[in-house]
Order: C-alpha cells, then sequence, then structure tokens
C-alpha cells in the first residue's frame, strides 16, 4: 500500500541529550537499486543482487517488474534474485502499475514502456501526481510511443509503446539523470544508435550499469562540463551480480547530525562515493566539517568508502550552480547544516528543487524560518543566513509526503533549543526504512 497522509506517523523532536557516537551502515543507494533491478529484468539470465534496498519506492519497481514479466525473488534481507525476460520481451501489465511516491521509478520505467510493443497505464500518490512528466513523454515520443497524460503531463499515464522504436537524439534541457535513463533504457530496444547530450554532468548509474551487464556505452567530456553518451541498440544484455553500495544521501542525515550534535562521532561504513553524488561531502568540507573518508575502494563498479564525521563549527558557503546534480537531493539537509553554521549560505541555481516530492525549495523555506532562522530566495538562489548554533526551533513541520523532508528535520530538532513538531515521518520508508531506530543507535533520542 503506498503511504497516504492519512496514516500519518507525527513526531516531536527534542534537542539530542548526549552526543552521537558509534559506527552505523546506510541502506542500500536507491538510484542503484532501482536500476539494478530494471537491468536485470532487461537482461537475459538470473541477476543477484545484493545491498538492496528495501525502501518503498524500490518495491514499486520490484512489483512493476514482476507485473511486466521479471520474477524478482527475495532470498533474505537486501538479497534479491531477479530473471529477466530480456530487452523487447516484456509481458504486457495486467492492470495500473503504481509507482507510489517513486518518480526515479515512474520515469525510468516509461522509458523501458515506451520501447516494447505493449500498452500500459501508470500511476502514483498524490505527491508523484503532481510531478511533471512530460520531461520524459517529450523526447520519448520520438521512438514513435504514444502518450496520454492529464493536464500539464501528469499522472496517471497511458503508454502505447512500440516494439519497433526509433532510436533518439536528444539534447537535455534540464539536468536529470532521471530523464537520461529514460532515453537510454528506451535505446536499448532500437536499431542503431541512442544518443543523449547532457549540458552538465548528472548521475551515470545508469550509464555503469548498461557496460556492466555488457552494452557499448561510449561517453564523452564536453569542454564545458557536460557529456555526450553514445549507446549502441539491442546489445545482449547477460546477467551480471550486483552489489549495491551504501546510499550517500541517505548517509548525509546521520552525517550531518554528527557534525552539528557537539561533542559527536559518527562513522557511516560502505557508503557509495560515485563522484557525481558527493558535491555534499565537498560543500560540507568547505564548511569546516571534520568529515575524514578512508578505506576507499570499488564494489559493484562504484567507487565505495567509510565516513568519520566528528562535531564542527561550520562556518557558510557558496554552492555553485554547477554543483547542484551532484547533490540534488541534498539541499533540505545542508540548509540545517547552513541554518547552524556561522553567516550565510547561498545554493545557486536550485530551481529542480521545484519539482520534487515537494516544492523543496519553499518547503525547505518554510521548515527553517517557521523555526526561527531567516531565508531568502532570489531568483533560483537559497540564501540560508545562518544562527550560529543558535536555532530557536519551536516550529511545525509540514513534509508534503516528503521523506527528504522529514529527515532534514529530526536533524534540526536535535539542535534546536525548542522541540520541533514534524507532521508525518512515515514516508522516510520510502528512501530510508529503519532511519529513527538507526539514529537511535547512535544516541539521537528520538521518541519512537
Ligand atoms: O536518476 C536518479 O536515480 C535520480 C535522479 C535525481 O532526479 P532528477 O533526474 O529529476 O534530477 C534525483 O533527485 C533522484 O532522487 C534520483
Ligand atoms: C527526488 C527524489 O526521488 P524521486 O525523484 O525518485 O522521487 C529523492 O529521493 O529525493
Amino acid at each position: 500500500m503506498t503511504h497516504e497522509p492519512s496514516s500519518s506517523h507525527p513526531l516531536r523532536v527534542a534537542r539530542a541529550r548526549q552526543p552521537l557516537s558509534g559506527a552505523i551502515r546506510v541502506p542500500g543507494d536507491k538510484s542503484i537499486s532501482h536500476r539494478a533491478l530494471m537491468f536485470a529484468a532487461l537482461a537475459r539470465g538470473e541477476t543477484r543482487i545484493t545491498g538492496l534496498l528495501e525502501g518503498e519506492d524500490v518495491l514499486r519497481t520490484a512489483t512493476a517488474m514482476r507485473a511486466l514479466g521479471a520474477a524478482p525473488v527475495r532470498d533474505e534481507a537486501g538479497t534479491w534474485r531477479v530473471t529477466g525476460p530480456g530487452v523487447g520481451r516484456l509481458s504486457e501489465p495486467e492492470d495500473v502499475l503504481d509507482m507510489g511516491n517513486s518518480g526515479t521509478a515512474a520515469r525510468l520505467l516509461s522509458g523501458i514502456l515506451a520501447s516494447h510493443g505493449l500498452t500500459s497505464v501508470m500511476s502514483g500518490d498524490a505527491s508523484l501526481r503532481k510531478r511533471p512528466m512530460k520531461r520524459v513523454m517529450d523526447p520519448l515520443a520520438a521512438t514513435g510511443a504514444v502518450f496520454l497524460a492529464r493536464e500539464g503531463g501528469r499522472l496517471p499515464m497511458a503508454i502505447q509503446g512500440r516494439a519497433d522504436p526509433a532510436p533518439l537524439d536528444y539534447c537535455l534541457p534540464v539536468a536529470s539523470a532521471q530523464v537520461k535513463s529514460a532515453v537510454l533504457l528506451a535505446g536499448l530496444n532500437a536499431q542503431g544508435e541512442t544518443r543523449v547530450e547532457e549540458p552538465v554532468a548528472t548521475r551515470d548509474h545508469t550509464e555503469n550499469m548498461l557496460r556492466h551487464f555488457g552494452a557499448e556505452v561510449v561517453v564523452e567530456k564536453t569542454p564545458t562540463g557536460g557529456r555526450i553518451i553514445r549507446l549502441k541498440g539491442r546489445p545482449d544484455l547477460v546477467a551480471r551480480d550486483i552489489a549495491v553500495p551504501g546510499d550517500p544521501s541517505s548517509a548525509a542525515f546521520p552525517l550531518v547530525a554528527a557534525l552539528l550534535v557537539s561533542g559527536s562521532d559518527v562513522q557511516i561504513t560502505g557508503v557509495g562515493l560515485n563522484p557525481l553524488r558527493t558535491g555534499l561531502f565537498t560543500t560540507l568540507v568547505e564548511m569546516g566539517a571534520a568529515l575524514e573518508i578512508t578505506n576507499i575502494r570499488t564494489e559493484g563498479g562504484e567507487p565505495v568508502g567509510d565516513l568519520r564525521a566528528r562535531a564542527s563549527a561550520l562556518h557558510g558557503v557558496d554552492v555553485p550552480a554547477a554543483r547542484a546534480p551532484s547533490m540534488i537531493d541534498e539541499y533540505p539537509i545542508l540548509a540545517v547544516a547552513a541554518a547552524h553554521a556561522t553567516g550565510p549560505s547561498r545554493f545557486r541555481g536550485v530551481e529542480e528543487l521545484r519539482v520534487k516530492e515537494s516544492d523543496r525549495l519553499s518547503a525547505t523555506v518554510a521548515l527553517l524560518e517557521n523555526n526561527g532562522v531567516r531565508t531568502t530566495v532570489e531568483g533560483d538562489d537559497l540564501i540560508v543566513h545562518g544562527t550560529g548554533g543558535d536555532i530557536p526551533g519551536g516550529g511545525q513541520v509540514q513534509t508534503h509526503m516528503d521523506h527528504r523532508l522529514a529527515m532534514s528535520a529530526t536533524v534540526l530538532g536535535l539542535v534546536a533549543a525548542q522541540q520541533v513538531e514534524i507532521d508525518d515521518t512515515g514516508f522516510i520508508d520510502t528512501s530510508f526504512p529503519g532511519y529513527l531506530a538507526l539514529m537511535n543507535s547512535i544516541g539521537a533520542g528520538f521518541w519512537i
């Protein structure tokens, strides 16, 4: 069942009474987990996935792949086996595909559905039904697939896919790994070369996984920091095991909590360090964070390492727009760090925050303002006026069905003078099941 606000889980968070300490692991990477299930379904043979994130978003993808004729089987926590029908061989789903809260699942799956000769209908929860799908419908329509969506390109959406999709040549108008991935996934069943150009590099898990399963992918860096990706169509994708690293976007929450709660010392092991995901770590170090990254190794084709964060007096920072794709999901928690820091911080070019699970720009502003922290929005920039460790708190937080807002609010509560009241923490399960308990294991003292 999709978690809806009617079954909300409110939480009141009080200031931490002790330093946070200990060594933890965070759940598997959400982006890689969605892709692992999808690629396994498109490959010949049985793929074994370890470390799969069993959050609600990824379970939606597993259910959708089952409806399309793949057979994902859960052997034990995080360990799954998927037998793929293979590219071009998926079967027509009998019912609506419900993608819950997950933009990644909906957008990536659109690429697969457009390039198979079947008709499908996709929907999602109240948050996902508000999010723009035109960004994938527009490029994917050039395959010959037909899309029918609600006003403004919103779900529910019907897709009449093509068994012989035309290969695409597309330049991304927005920095979006989801759109890039939808185009590449559609290219798998197209004869000839699919080409995607991105003006700014975005997370490249799709490209890495395509190669992992045996596709020919050529990536060229452009002089201005972008990339051109070429995929040879109709590759023979062959099942290969996948080890999913810990999610850096999830690690962000205990990490920032450790930096802010006085006296803390926390280690987070096995965290993915793909350079297109680590903008937050770079930014925190610029703010003066005592953040060490050690034991860097490669696991399943992705760099992985261990993090150690110790409480630090942070100062304000100016985050360039070009860094946004490498930390796009981390702005709400970075805003909490900036609220605690000394001096102002400016996050440049964060317009994409407006189309996430909530309008994260407005919701982040409300999170801080309702708790006594001043903010300014100038065009597409967010400015947070740091309090120098003096966050009043005492506010109510509306999370708008957004897991990252909810987790950011819990961290704010740990360092605010007055309790912070959060309307619903239930959506945390979309990306970080067990978050509150894991935080309690290092001393957060959440009342759950
Ligand atoms: O490709 C992915 O796995 C993701 C890409 C990002 O979205 P956009 O592509 O919309 O930037 C990110 O916000 C999302 O959490 C996961
Ligand atoms: C934006 C996010 O996810 P999605 O787009 O998959 O809903 C997120 O996890 O922060």
